[in-house]
């Protein structure tokens, strides 16, 4: 007894984190979430969290707080979470506080800060940031802030992510010239240039304000432009007007026929400056404009020029085949009248507001990807509620089909170096997306078997892709793939992991021959019960019983099947720390040979190069370790 009451008296102590803890948990409402913060036990046993929303460091200490989702309102006391000497993050995300920003300047060693879908207001300090020289992550999407871009903001040197959209700020940007910066500055109430050190962002981060200059495609008014072009046309004047009185004093000398020649002549010298200047502005306009590549035709935008261009009226005449109706729309197959080779046309309504402008560009940009193992987009057609995205037709259907659907008794069942080359050119073409999309989270996002289609040969075609900045946030999480990902279910977060899930489903698809079901449900999904499946069959070691019996192999491709497999269920990993990046598991699909191999292949994490998870770190919040894995 006298024990306890002496740790009960430690663990009590003013200064303790637990007491700063309880009294931070005071100035807050609606703190049931917060149920088990329990004064007698230490929030951190190590580096093992007691209480929710905490983040413990490897010392024991409180390293991050992350409450997020848990509908709190109240204070946010900075005062007292300055005292936690530990601190490097806090998340209050998806809650509901209000008034001015937390002062977060009062924790000048914080990582990253996490305050998004709250109803925050107000402006922020211009030197808000200031000195804040580990800050690496700020979002604040998604509230009521108003006023300046903090000018301090562009002086962390190590920001990787500011996550401004969705809020009311307003004026210019100021110029960011981190080098791994990826901004959102979308739908707020900014002007201006976009400064030269965000050249290089997508330029949806910059939708819905009124900026122009590289990226966005709005050419900016240069007042410089427009005093240079009054200049001009004043010193073409002039010299018009020099011109007529020489031609005047000629006129003296010459008859009245050659006069009438001069005048023709001098007409026509008068005319040409404006005619070419304004040509020649035109031709400037258009070369600047990201849509110049796209070949108009009708109302359908082509981005592919080795194509016969046709117009809608075309296709409304063309015959047309029902593919099925997916997630977004329906999907045809249409056959145009002139002979040329089919296409497939797909619907989508649930697109969300993206302006004509933006939707044109992350179209064209798609429609310049070149890429054996993608689906090349052929054309599109805007309309406010409705868009038409033309993809060429693939001869051999989708995997999902040959897997599910087109297996008739006596037909085989794709065999295995088959199986491989799809899941090889897969990877191949996630890789390319990857490459090509950096600044995406969501490169693919929708990676599924009926979005894997086949060519003649087999050779697979990733469709679907990269739609994530177009479709609605509310349609996306109901439908695409990527948020049925654990961590999407459990923690309302995306990440470029999240692929690699998806690429695990699909590994463990291939080789088992079973639907995912959970894939059919609408809303969140969260465990894949083929996932669970897979594991139950492999802990019993009945492995074996694992693979599809219509799957024909090689001699000695077991081994490699084996492989295979535990690639897919290190992909399936749930926690997003420990999963591979596509780095990793691109690399080890590749390894992987038709035939039976010698090496053995042990676990996820044997081979510490390969297997460790690229760039995290202890701050970086969307992976940090207080995401407990929730499966039973
Ligand atoms: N370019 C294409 N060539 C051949 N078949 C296609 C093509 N595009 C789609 N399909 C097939 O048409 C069917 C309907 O496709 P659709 O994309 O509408 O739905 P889905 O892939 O089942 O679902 P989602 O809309 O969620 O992607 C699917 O079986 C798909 O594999």
């Amino acid at each position: 007894m006298l024990h306890m009451l002496q740790t009960c008296k430690h663990v009590l102590s003013d200064d303790s984190d637990i007491t700063k803890l309880i009294t931070f948990k005071s100035s807050l409402n609606n703190t049931e979430a917060l149920a088990n913060w329990d004064p007698n036990v230490a929030p951190c046993n190590m580096d093992k969290e007691n209480w929710t929303g905490i983040i413990c460091g490897k010392d024991g200490s409180v390293f991050g707080l992350r409450l997020e989702n848990m509908g709190l309102t109240g204070t946010i006391d900075m005062d007292i979470l300055s005292k936690l000497s530990g601190l490097r993050t806090i998340s209050f995300a998806n809650n509901s506080f209000a008034g001015l920003i937390p002062d977060v300047s009062k924790i000048s060693l914080l990582r990253s800060v996490y305050l998004s879908n709250n109803n925050f207001s107000g402006a922020i300090r211009d030197d808000m940031f200031s000195g804040m020289s580990g800050m690496r992550r700020v979002e604040v999407q998604n509230n009521k802030f108003s006023g300046r871009v903090p000018a301090s903001l562009t002086g962390l040197s190590i920001l990787v992510d500011l996550q401004m959209q969705d809020n009311e700020f307003e004026g210019k940007i100021p110029n960011f010239e981190q080098k791994d910066l990826k901004v959102n500055f979308a739908n707020n109430r900014l002007s201006g240039r976009v400064p030269s050190g965000l050249r290089n962002q997508d330029p949806n981060s910059f939708a819905g304000n009124n900026v122009c200059g590289p990226p966005v495609t709005t050419k900016c008014k240069s007042s410089n432009n427009k005093h240079t072009r009054k200049t001009l046309i004043i010193a073409i004047i002039g010299v018009l007007a020099i011109l007529f009185i020489i031609l005047l004093i000629f006129r003296k000398r010459k008859t009245p026929k050659n006069a009438y020649k001069n005048h023709q002549t001098m007409k026509l010298d008068r005319n040409n400056p404006y005619k070419t200047s304004s040509k020649e502005l035109k031709k400037e306009n258009d070369e600047e404009n990201d849509a110049k590549r796209v070949e108009k035709s009708g109302n359908i935008e082509f981005v592919r020029s080795d194509i016969e261009v046709f117009e809608l009226q075309d296709l409304l005449r063309a015959s047309a085949e029902v593919l099925g109706g997916g997630s977004f729309g329906s999907t045809y197959k249409a056959v145009l009248l002139g002979g040329q080779a089919a296409v497939v046309v797909k619907r989508f309504r649930e697109m969300n507001n993206v302006r004509k402008e933006e939707f044109y560009v992350h179209m064209t940009r798609l429609g310049r990807f070149s890429h054996p193992n993608l689906l090349p987009l052929v054309a599109f057609h805007y309309k406010k509620d409705e868009k038409l995205l033309i993809t060429d037709f693939a001869e051999n259907g989708s995997l999902a089909s040959h897997l599910h659907v087109n297996r008739k008794p006596n037909e085989p069942g794709l065999d295995w170096p088959t199986r491989l080359k799809i899941i090889k050119g897969v990877t191949q073409g996630l890789a390319y997306l990857y490459n090509e999309l950096p600044h995406l989270s969501l490169p693919h996002g929708h990676l599924k078997s009926s979005n894997v289609l086949l060519d003649n040969a087999f050779n697979p075609l990733l469709a679907d892709y990269a739609l994530s900045p177009v479709v609605s946030k509310r349609h996306a999480q109901e439908c695409m793939v990527a948020y049925k990902s654990p961590e999407y279910t459990y923690h309302n977060r995306t990440t470029n992991k999240t692929d690699v899930w998806c690429l695990g489903i699909l590994i463990l698809e291939i080789l088992t021959g079973k639907f995912p079901a959970n894939y059919l449900k609408q809303g969140k999904g969260g465990s894949s019960d083929l996932e669970t499946w897979v594991n139950s069959v492999v802990r019993e070691e009945w492995t074996g019983e694992v693979f599809d019996k219509d799957m024909k192999g090689t001699k000695n491709s077991e081994g490699e099947m084996l492989k295979l497999l535990k690639i897919g269920m290190c992909c399936c990993e749930w926690d997003v720390d420990r999963r591979w990046d596509m780095t990793v598991a691109v690399r080890r699909i590749e390894e992987l040979m038709e035939r039976g191999g010698d090496d053995e292949y042990s676990s996820c994490t044997s081979d510490g190069d390969a297997y460790s998870s690229k760039g995290m770190t202890d701050d970086d919040f969307s992976f940090s370790k207080s995401v407990v894995d929730p499966k039973p």
